[in-house]
């Protein structure tokens, strides 16, 4: 019911005289002719366990509607004529509701006792007991006297009817209370004390309330997550939610996800308490209290006018969009985020050669203040060795390792964490990849007689020692894992070392691990970026040093790459500049918008620099709609679409009216990926002149060459298809020649060589067949 009466203060000087004994009745009358809507404000905030608050002489109604929303409970003899937006609920009178008493003049303990009957015969007072929660704690008794002590001392005071006499909590066990609040029953004859309780309030051990355990809810909950706080072990879940800011937001959005997501009852509590226990971590991490968050809740539920209550353009569900239809769980709470407007790509024609020129420049960025960047790291590496990139792993990825290196046989806790089913998935791709490189391989030698005893010869040999870098920055790679590691392999490379950037949990991706161990990989480099390059190419006291480096990789990656690739004392080799990832698709109307739109996102959905083309012959308007309209809607629902927004707005359909003038527009941009869905497709591959890989008709994705058919799929980007090959078998061997001259060679070739060593001025290097061809007898006695 609360109490009958409340205390007056009419000044901010009223409130510092008086607050301190008046605060255990848990309500206020505040006046506001003399105190502020701001004092209402930061009274309301500091004395949290007041509950109740009313404000008298409130003048106007835009006041009384401001003091409402703020956690005023009630106006007090408020003139309602003034107001029609105020709920009478929240309306009362001196008169007949609440009696207002003057701090000043009253003594507390005489107002509270004027109210309070008992109808028992020891006339003492039943008082319920309860903490700060309101959990209750047990049952006990009150006198006047206990009452009057209690307020006096700010304690839990009662009286005990076995020892017949006034009972301080915890004077002897010292689980003490702290007074926090009082109030009646709704007929005035029990007394409930709010208390704080330290230690137990049963007399049974370990026994918190006298009707046992409390169970586990919220509060238990924030009460051991502020232990863990503490005392939680370094290694445990918890701590590392504390520690990971990234982490925590990650799970907090998954598991709003997973609740909208969740459809019968057990399900929508399993994930409502997930959701609560990562919000809770946040809490505590912060310092909120739960009682924070009730005071919150509190102040929300006294608001006269509530907020609209609409979403956020970015939380709505698009429409059209089918998160939800296949059940699959998406792993951001913005899968579905509409916001910014639909997902289109601009559209240019190709005969403005300015937009097409514009259109295809790569979102790269400025090589020089990358290489800023990335020099430092690279010259700390290679001085500081593993210590400096135990320090960039901390930095960057965020994660305390101990050794930077992972050493074959590798740990079966990651190939058993593996299903059959993914160990099937990756066995074929290899199995595949495998099969195509190995074709390639050439292990001939290759011999050449140029002229009668000028035997030319050719042999291979496989670079010795690879270095492998899979990308984990923003996705897991193993495939790309598979793609470096199996020619490595084919091509017999004595030592293949592997560098991927570890997870969160400090651990590696178990399926690059899984495909390291079957391409016999030493050691796994636990790095990224520019220190894992960097650590390749010099070797540091775990990192053996390799010869050449191979592999895709974020901006940071690719420019360490080439930094060590020029640095010759290094001696270090790179495959080639393999960027973000792109693609061109070159479609007519004969194609599926469906297949278009899918090929497009796939390859945006890799990183926000990535860039997708779309060229198109002769598309009609009704086409690129219906494309436009596929590619929103498909990109809407894919978990990465944050990522696909900001690559399509450097994306582009550039209208073509034939197909000579498509791949003209594709050999000029040179992509990564060619993708042909036009009719009659394979009669237009001899129409390539410049890519990294073609995909070939309807059926043929690109996804198939990222896994699966045999192709490798790193792959030259930025235009630079126009000089380089993707990896293949030869990218890990090197050929080696040799010659062998008869002296009837020398005769046929010597006078040529000595000729052409003349004109360059090398005497020596004609002295050297020169002095061969005299002995031999095959020049003239005078030869000069
Ligand atoms: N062309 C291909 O064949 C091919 C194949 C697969 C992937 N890719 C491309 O590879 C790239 C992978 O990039 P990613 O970022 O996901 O992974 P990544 O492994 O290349 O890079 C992650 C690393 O970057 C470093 N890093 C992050 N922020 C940094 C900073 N501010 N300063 C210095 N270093 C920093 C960190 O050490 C981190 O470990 C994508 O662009 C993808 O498109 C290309
Ligand atoms: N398309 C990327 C090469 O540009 C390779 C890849 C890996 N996983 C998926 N795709
Ligand atoms: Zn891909």
């Amino acid at each position: 019911m609360g109490l009958p009466f409340a205390p007056l203060y009419s000044s901010i000087e009223d409130i510092e005289k008086y607050i301190n004994k008046y605060k255990y009745t848990g309500n206020a009358v505040l006046d506001n002719s003399k105190i502020s809507v701001e004092q209402f404000k930061s009274f309301i905030s500091k004395y949290c366990t007041i509950n109740t608050i009313y404000a008298i002489n409130v003048s106007d109604s835009n006041t009384a509607i401001e003091l409402l929303n703020n956690g005023v409970y009630q106006l007090v003899d408020f003139d309602v004529s003034t107001s029609t937006d105020i709920p009478a609920s929240r309306l009362i009178s001196s008169s007949k509701d609440i009696k207002i008493i003057n701090p000043g003049a009253t003594d507390l303990s005489a107002e509270l006792l004027k109210y309070l009957k008992t109808d028992r015969a020891d006339g003492l007072y039943t008082t319920v007991v309860v903490d700060e929660y309101e959990r209750c704690l047990g049952l006990v008794y009150s006198s006047k006297e206990s009452i009057e002590k209690a307020i006096s001392l700010g304690q839990g005071i009662y009286y005990s009817r076995s020892r017949n006499e006034v009972w301080y909590k915890g004077a002897t066990s010292g689980h003490v209370q702290e007074l926090l609040r009082f109030d009646f029953d709704c007929d005035g004859d029990a007394l409930k004390f709010v208390v704080k309780q330290s230690g137990e309030f049963c007399h049974v051990p370990s026994q918190k309330s006298c009707f046992g355990s409390f169970g586990y809810g919220f509060y238990e909950l924030e009460s051991v997550l502020k232990d863990r706080l503490v005392n939680a072990a370094p290694n445990s879940y918890t701590r590392r939610l504390f520690n990971d800011e990234e982490l925590l937001h990650a799970k907090i959005r998954e598991e709003a996800q997973e609740l909208v997501d969740a459809k019968d009852k057990d399900e929508i509590s399993w994930e409502c308490a997930d959701l609560i226990y990562f919000a809770f971590v946040k809490l505590i991490k912060n310092g909120v209290s739960l009682k924070d968050v009730e005071k919150n809740l509190q102040l929300k539920n006294l608001k006269t006018i509530k907020r609209k209550g609409d979403a956020k353009p970015e939380f709505l569900v698009s429409s059209g969009s089918a998160s939800a239809s296949n059940g699959s769980k998406s792993n951001t709470s913005t899968s579905t985020s509409t916001v910014g407007g639909p997902i289109h790509l601009n559209v240019v024609k190709c005969s403005d050669k300015e937009a097409v020129e514009k259109a295809f420049v790569r979102p790269i960025q400025d090589t020089e203040s990358i290489m800023s960047l990335v020099k430092p790291i690279v010259e700390n590496v290679k001085t500081n060795g593993d210590k400096a990139i135990l320090e960039y792993t901390s930095k960057f990825d965020k994660v305390e390792l101990t050794t930077p290196i992972l050493e074959a046989p590798f740990p079966e806790e990651y190939s058993n964490s593996l299903s059959d089913e993914i160990k099937g998935a990756l066995d074929l791709s290899i199995a595949n990849v495998e099969k195509f490189h190995k074709a390639q391989l050439q292990l001939e030698v290759m011999n050449v007689e140029t002229q009668p005893g000028v035997i030319c010869s050719r042999f291979p040999r496989p670079i010795e020692k690879v270095g492998c870098y899979i990308p984990g920055g923003t996705a897991i790679l193993p495939s790309t894992a598979l793609m470096l590691g199996v020619p490595a392999k084919v091509a017999n490379c004595k030592e293949i070392v592997f560098a991927s950037p570890p997870g969160k949990n400090g651990k590696l991706s178990a399926e690059v691990v899984y495909v390291a161990s079957k391409v016999g990989c030493s050691k796994i480099v636990m790095a990224g970026g520019a220190q894992a390059v960097a650590a390749m190419a010099y070797g540091t006291e775990s990192v053996p040093k390799v010869d050449k480096i191979l592999g895709p990789g974020n901006q940071f990656v690719t420019a360490a790459k080439m930094l060590v690739n020029n640095d010759t004392s290094a001696l270090c080799s790179i495959d080639m500049p393999a960027g973000p990832s792109e693609v061109l698709v070159i479609a007519d109307n004969t194609s599926d918008v469906d297949f278009v739109a899918s090929d497009l996102l796939s390859q945006a959905e890799h990183g926000v620099d990535s860039q997708v083309i779309l060229v198109g012959v002769n598309l009609s308007d009704d086409y690129v709609t219906r494309l436009q309209k596929a590619v929103d809607q498909q990109a809407n629902n894919l978990p990465r679409v944050e990522i696909v927004r900001k690559c399509i707005e450097h994306s582009t359909i550039v209208l073509c009216n034939d197909y000579e003038s498509a791949f003209e527009m594709s050999n000029k941009y040179a992509p990564e990926h060619l993708i042909l869905q036009i009719e009659n497709a394979e009669d237009y591959v001899k129409l390539v002149d410049n890519a990294g890989s073609v995909f070939v008709g309807a059926y043929t994705p690109e996804s198939c060459g990222d896994y699966s058919s045999g192709t490798n799929h790193t792959l030259p980007t930025y235009g630079y298809a126009r000089q380089y090959s993707g990896v293949n078998t030869s990218t890990f061997q090197k050929f080696i020649t040799a010659q062998y001259v008869t002296p009837k060679g020398l005769d046929n070739i010597g006078k040529a060589v000595m000729c052409v060593a003349k004109v360059e001025g090398l005497d020596g290097h004609r002295n050297a067949v020169k002095i061969r061809m005299s002995k031999l007898g095959l020049l003239p006695k005078h030869f000069v």
